[in-house]
């Protein structure tokens, strides 16, 4: 059994609804528990895992977000930073799955969104389950 932080980017709710009930679903199906926190944008997604991360409370984690290209740069930096920051957690040594959108419209994040296409919040829970039975793995 494993508890998961799921930390989610709340800044399209009817997206992140998706994609939450996709990691849930996914968390639950495997066996295990799970307990959400919001923040307001995937920026500070990273910052969420870290502080978590020092309670020892969470086997696993999982971000999840939408970013959609505005008309500005904005979006490589929410973007890539968000991605960035939870790399670098994952290689800090924490199970980390990255179920952040970052697409060119609302029809692409729909459809990503949807567990009944693609998924990607389930995909997300699933890829954290997979490191944290990896690193179990490698503790033994
Ligand atoms: N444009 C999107 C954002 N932008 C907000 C940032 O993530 C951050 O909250 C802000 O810059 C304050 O630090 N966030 C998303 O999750 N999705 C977007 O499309
Ligand atoms: C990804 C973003 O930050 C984006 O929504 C911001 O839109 P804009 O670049 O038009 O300010």
């Amino acid at each position: 059994m494993a508890h998961i932080l799921i930390v989610e980017a709340r800044f399209y709710a009817h997206l992140n609804d998706l994609l939450l009930a996709g990691a849930r679903a996914a968390i639950e199906a495997a066996g295990h528990t799970h307990e959400t926190v919001t923040v307001p944008g995937a920026l500070e997604v990273p910052g969420a895992v870290a502080a978590a991360s020092e309670s020892a409370r969470y086997d696993a984690y999982v971000g999840l977000g939408v970013v959609i290209r505005g008309e500005t740069y904005h979006f490589e930096i929410v973007a890539g930073e968000s991605a960035r920051g939870l790399m670098a957690l994952s290689l800090d040594g924490l199970a980390i799955g990255n179920g952040i959108l970052t697409v060119e419209n609302e029809a692409q994040a729909l459809v990503r969104a949807d567990p009944a296409q693609k998924d990607k919040g389930g995909e997300a829970a699933r890829a954290a389950l997979a490191m944290l039975a990896l690193k179990r793995g490698f503790a033994v």
